[in-house]
This record gives structure tokens, sequence and C-alpha cells, in this order.
């Protein structure tokens, strides 16, 4: 949801802090927020170095798009993920479009405080439900991973910066196999308490179902108001769709996607991007919803992004609009 200009840069830190979680907990419910993940979550996977002067570009014009939120790139160690090493270059140097967001991962202190000498205004911290994802992932378990973020949210609430949380292996693990709902709602309900305004689902591995999902959100829907959760499905299996379709259900109206589907996690190999951004965006307008993102910028995004990376679109809509004619049935 937009967060009033006025409101984000006038109060004092502990205030706004505040404000901007009782705003973001009132999204209505024909209105879907889309938090756009490709520039972190779809590029950090890459195998050559993308220069950060693309990365910009390509903020800048989603940016221009409509979309609310921009996740722009992740405060992680350059050694374990080369392609976000220019985090704090592309931070600076993206133009800011007042009303949007542009969230960055810091999966700890050290991180968090790069993130803020860069100018960050929101953060994200990454949990997951398995232990063997987490140990590859952040090099250590699931809970020593929360531990980390204590500290982070503490810091966070000082300099009055809101932090989202992740959830990875919400239904499957590309280790330990099925994840049981009960291991969801244990991180989910400390991400929570510990302060993160909302909680994305992720389903790493794009493995899950309607038929999982609902097993999934049975549960962590009891723990924690459908509100505050997001939906981050990986379309490894072609699900994605039929998975956000049923979050919907559930009272869910914020989902993570990346433009012409780019991306996976470098540490869940075989794992392919997020559920395409256009592809969610021509659904959720089909079914009467507002995103308030213009297709037809979007769609001209995602050719931006495939051409400099010299592959097709992930996307079904980006490979068959044809532009003004194409229509939305
Ligand atoms: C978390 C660490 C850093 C732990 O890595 P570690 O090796 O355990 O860290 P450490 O504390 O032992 O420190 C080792 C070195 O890393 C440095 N270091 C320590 N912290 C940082 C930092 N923040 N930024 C930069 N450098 C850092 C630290 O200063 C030190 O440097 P040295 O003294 O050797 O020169 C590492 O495991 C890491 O960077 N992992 C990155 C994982 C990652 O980015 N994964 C992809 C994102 S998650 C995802 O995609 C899933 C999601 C969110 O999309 C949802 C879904 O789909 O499920």
């Amino acid at each position: 949801m937009l967060i009033p200009s006025c409101l984000a840069l006038k109060c004092q830190p502990l205030l706004r802090y505040s404000a901007i979680r009782l705003l973001s907990s009132k999204v209505s419910q024909d209105q879907v927020r889309i938090v756009e993940v490709g520039p972190r979550d779809g590029l950090q996977n890459e195998p050559k170095l993308l220069p950060a002067a693309v990365k910009i570009d390509l903020i800048d014009r989603l940016s221009e798009t409509g979309l609310q939120t921009i996740e722009a790139t992740s405060f992680v160690s350059a050694k374990w993920v080369p392609q976000m090493g220019d985090n704090t270059e592309v931070l600076r140097g993206i133009r800011r479009v007042p009303g949007i967001s542009y969230p960055v991962l810091t999966p700890n202190l050290k991180g968090f405080e790069s993130a803020l000498a860069a100018g960050a205004e929101e953060v994200a911290v990454f949990g997951a439900a398995s232990d063997a994802f987490s140990l590859k992932n952040v090099n250590c378990d699931a809970a020593a991973a929360i531990e980390r973020f204590k500290p982070v949210l503490a810091a966070a609430k000082q300099h009055g910066i809101r932090v989202r949380g992740y959830v990875s292996t919400i239904v499957g693990c590309p280790y330990e196999g099925a994840v049981s709902p009960k291991a969801v709602v244990k991180v989910v309900e400390a991400l929570h308490q510990m302060g993160c305004y909302e909680i994305s689902l992720g389903d790493t591995i794009g493995v899950g179902t309607p038929g999982s999902m609902r097993r999934m959100l049975d549960e962590v829907s009891r723990a924690v108001p459908a509100e505050q959760l997001a939906m981050h499905c990986h379309d490894t299996y072609g699900q994605a769709l039929s998975n956000i379709l049923t979050s919907l259900d559930y009272g869910i109206r914020v989902v993570d996607a990346s433009v012409s589907g780019l991306g996976g996690c470098p540490y869940a190999r075989g794992a392919s991007g997020n559920a395409a951004t256009e592809d969610v965006v021509y659904m959720l307008h089909g079914m009467g919803l507002k995103t308030g993102v213009n297709l037809d910028k979007l769609i001209e995004v995602g050719r931006f992004i495939c051409t400099e990376l010299g592959r097709p679109s992930e996307s079904n809509v980006n490979r068959a609009w044809k532009g003004p004619q194409s229509q939305q049935i």
C-alpha cells in the first residue's frame, strides 16, 4: 500500500515505524500489493556479473510501472552471492520515487549496518523452516538464524526502519524433502513476535500445490493474521499461479513476483524463478483485483531485462502480449 510521503519523511523514526505498521495492516480486499523481487531474487543467481548500471536502470524502469514495492538488492556476503556485491552502488544509484519502498535483504547486523549506510529505508530478514536449507543458505540452523535477526530488529526499530520477514522452504526443502506446517508456524511466529510487519512465505523450490499450500496455510493463518502474510512462489513445477490463487482464499493480499519470472536461489539447486510479475498481474486484473500496475509498461521492462540477459522471457503473458492490440480478458 502507498505510504503518504509526508508521513514517511516527516515523522520521528519511532512514530513513523508505528504508523507504517498500522497502515500496512490495512490493505483492502480488492487490492493486491505486488512485491517486485526481480532485481534481487531474480538476479542473485545470474552466473555472469551484470553491471550495476543495468540493475539501476531495471529498478528505475520498474519504478515507472505503478509498483509500490521493489526489492532492490541484498547486503549479504559477496563471497556467498557475488552478483549482489554491488549492493551499495545499486541502492545509492537508483532514483527513488516517493511512495515506493525499496527493501533490501539483511541476514545479520553487519548487513543491516551496511544497508543503513547505503540509505536503506526498509530491510528484510530471511529465515527458513528447514535446518538443512538454512545451513546451506546462511551457514547456521533455523533457530540460530532467528537469533541473528534480534539485533537487526532492535537496530531497525531505533532507526525507524521497517522489517519484513521471509520464511523459506514452506512446503518442501531441497535437502530434507517435505516440510511440516508446524515447522513453518514456528518460524512465522518468531518473526511476527520480534516485530516483522509482514511475513513472506517462500516456496523456495516451487514444489507446492494448492493441496500442500492449503495444509500449510490452514495452520499459519491461525498463528498470524492473513493481512500480515505474503506469498512468494517459485514456479519450478508450474504451480505458482495456482498457489497464489489458493492464498487469496485465505485473505492474503500481498504477492511477491519477479519480472519475466527471473531468478532462483543460489542455495537451492534446480529452483526456477518466481512467479512472473506479468502473469500475476494479468491473473489478478482478470479477477477484478487492483494492483496499480500498468501491464503494458511492465511488459516493456520484462523485455528490456531479458534483452540485457540475452534470453527469452519466462512469462507466458509477456511472450503472448502483442502491444496495444492485446486485451485483458
Ligand atoms: C549470512 C552470511 C553472511 C553468513 O556467512 P558466515 O560465513 O557464517 O559469516 P561470518 O559471520 O562467519 O563472517 C564471515 C565473513 O563474512 C563477512 N560477512 C558477514 N556478514 C556479512 C554481510 N551481511 N555482508 C557482507 N559480509 C558479511 C564477515 O565480515 C567475514 O568476513 P571476513 O572476515 O572473512 O573477510 C552468509 O551465509 C551469506 O551471505 N549468505 C547469503 C545467502 C543468500 O543471500 N541467499 C539468497 C537469499 S535467500 C533467498 O533467496 C530465499 C528467498 C528470500 O528469496 C525466499 C525463498 O524463495 O524461499
